[in-house]
């Protein structure tokens, strides 16, 4: 066996562009139909093409590449004749490739951007290739790699449903919702006018990754989009927004949430633009009136994260928390995922969620992010809590229920900016407030912020290994709660500090909400989180 390759070698690149559907099928296909498939290898600095070469193996590669893209230990031989599926034997998030080797030749066809991968690998690798810098709002593609789609040709095939002053038709894996619109899932077509589009932008970027596609058609200059982030905890973090616009041209602005000047993209016929779902944070975008202005339709290709994906691995009765292992990766891991969605990217969100958990979970649940994975969003943070606190203070005001307010302290008054660690004091904060108001004997369910009830009883945290003593410090100043971190727990990894004696009732309640899918599933129909964000966008 040769030296394994670069992915980014010319033949390699060859087959990841010109063999896509090959490179999709490669995880279903068994090992002895991938070695019956045809291939043909084009050397791109040669121009030289091989048809049918021989295929020596198929290998599954488990180690990582380094900075250079070379890979650092052997590919893994696969018997030829096996009939099972080639990723059969490894586990999800193994970070794997596929090699085929063709005459001396070891081609890796699979790469992060389709294999199980690290989001922070796909990040950078659609980033560079789009050339999206994280701090900008947008990169228009050159040329106009679509202008050869008709856009009458994909309105008459297209049954469009009325949102405000433009017309909608959503097709996805999974469900897509914002403001009050919920486009369920709908397969994306494989045939027709829309797949022909679909195939191309596969085919134009083999690296991205998206799993919907919403065609919106703006019939005339009336129809406008209003500014607006595409910032829902549908869209996966760290992901792309890719628009494809046909017809008639229009402008794109765009305009930093903070202040500044509108930048606006003009938009033809056939050009592609991408915005990370990162700068959905920083900027809003719109499509203005135009008066005199044709049909136009824009393709927005997103990927859409799966509803609550891990649920129906949750055992209905909830596991003991003393049952729960790194290794079994479920509850942690669930609940990580619930809540990684709301990362320091996503503040208004994030907070809204903290507040929402109160309400509808009667749990706390503190995740500690990994602090690599998180960029410090100082100032909207500062003005989210500032905004929380400014609420509360004017829901004690208007409240006529009677019901008692518990303060909720904001720190940094002084408006220096909020770090990291004053996040989640804050949060300890809250859970203190809550934890100790209830044991002076306040009525769980008089605590409120903003209409939004803070019944908290049970503290459970999670960790993972880049946590420090800060957090159990914080959590040791919580009367009565115990915290174990990493290294004093068997278990490592995953921590929960609980009140005493209330680890059962937490494993029951949590059961309960993982039972009844309850669990953070209020996060965005909850008015008061939509009123939290409004207004947030108004400033
Ligand atoms: O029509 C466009 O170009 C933009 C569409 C858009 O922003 C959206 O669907 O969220
Ligand atoms: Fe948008």
């Amino acid at each position: 066996m040769s030296e394994s390759t670069c992915f980014k070698c010319n033949m390699c690149a060859f087959l990841v562009q010109e063999n896509e559907k090959l490179r999709d099928q490669l995880f279903e296909l068994s090992i002895s139909s991938v070695l019956r498939h045809e291939f043909t290898l084009l050397d791109k600095e040669t121009q030289t093409s091989t048809p049918n070469p021989t295929v020596e193996h198929v290998g599954v590669n488990t180690s990582n590449f380094d900075d250079s893209g070379e890979n650092q230990n052997l590919v893994q031989k696969l018997d030829a004749s096996s009939n099972t599926s080639l990723y059969d034997n490894y586990q999800e998030n193994t970070n794997i490739q596929t090699v085929i080797s063709f005459d001396n030749h070891d081609t890796i066809v699979s790469k992060s951007n389709f294999v199980h991968s690290t989001e922070s690998e796909t990040q950078t690798n659609c980033s560079q290739m789009f050339n999206q810098p994280y701090d900008k709002p947008y990169t228009l593609i050159a040329g106009e790699p679509f202008s050869e789609f008709n856009v009458n040709k994909l309105t008459e095939a297209t049954k469009f449903t009325a949102i405000g002053q433009r017309l909608v038709k959503y097709y996805g894996e999974f469900s897509y919702s914002y403001g009050n619109n919920k486009h369920p899932p709908c397969p994306i077509p494989v045939e027709g006018y829309l797949a022909e589009i679909v195939e191309k932008v596969r085919q134009e970027y083999p690296f991205y990754q998206f799993n919907s596609v919403l065609v919106t058609k703006y019939a005339d200059g009336h129809s406008h989009l209003p500014m607006h982030s595409d910032d829902e905890l549908d869209i996966a973090d760290n992901s792309h927004i890719l628009t494809v616009s046909l017809g008639a041209s229009r402008t794109v602005n765009f305009q930093r949430k903070m202040g500044g000047d509108t930048v606006s993209l003009p938009i033809k016929h056939g050009q592609v633009f991408v915005m990370s779902a990162e700068s959905q944070n920083d900027y809003r975008h719109g499509i203005p009136r135009d008066f005199g202005k044709k049909l136009r339709v824009s393709l927005t290709f997103r990927n859409i994260n799966p509803p609550s994906k891990n649920i129906d691995s949750i055992t209905k009765d909830g596991p003991a928390i003393d049952q729960l292992s790194p290794s079994q990766a479920s509850v942690a891991e669930f609940l990580d995922s619930l809540v990684l969605g709301y990362s320091y990217e996503k503040p208004m969100r994030r907070a809204a969620a903290m507040l929402a958990y109160f309400a509808t979970c009667q749990t706390l649940l503190i995740l500690l992010v990994k602090t690599e994975t998180v960029r410090e969003k100082q100032t909207t943070f500062l003005q989210t809590y500032a905004r929380m606190a400014a609420a509360n203070t004017g829901a004690a005001k208007k409240e006529s229920t009677g019901a008692k307010l518990v303060e909720l302290r904001v720190f940094k008054e002084d408006k220096s900016p909020v770090t990291r660690m004053d996040q989640w004091k804050i949060q300890f904060n809250m859970s203190k407030c809550i934890l100790t108001a209830t044991r002076q004997g306040v009525d769980p369910a008089t605590l409120r912020h903003r209409g939004t009830m803070l019944t908290t009883h049970h503290v459970v945290v999670f960790t993972n290994d880049q946590s420090t003593g800060f957090y159990k410090t914080e959590i040791g100043k919580i009367d009565g709660l115990q915290a174990f971190l990493p290294e004093e727990w068997p278990r490592a990894n995953s921590i929960y500090c609980t009140l005493p004696g209330a680890a059962e009732c937490i494993t029951t309640e949590i059961g309960a909400h993982f039972a009844a899918s309850t669990l953070g599933g209020q996060k965005k129909s909850d008015p008061s989180i939509d009123a939290l964000d409004q207004g947030a966008m108004k400033e």
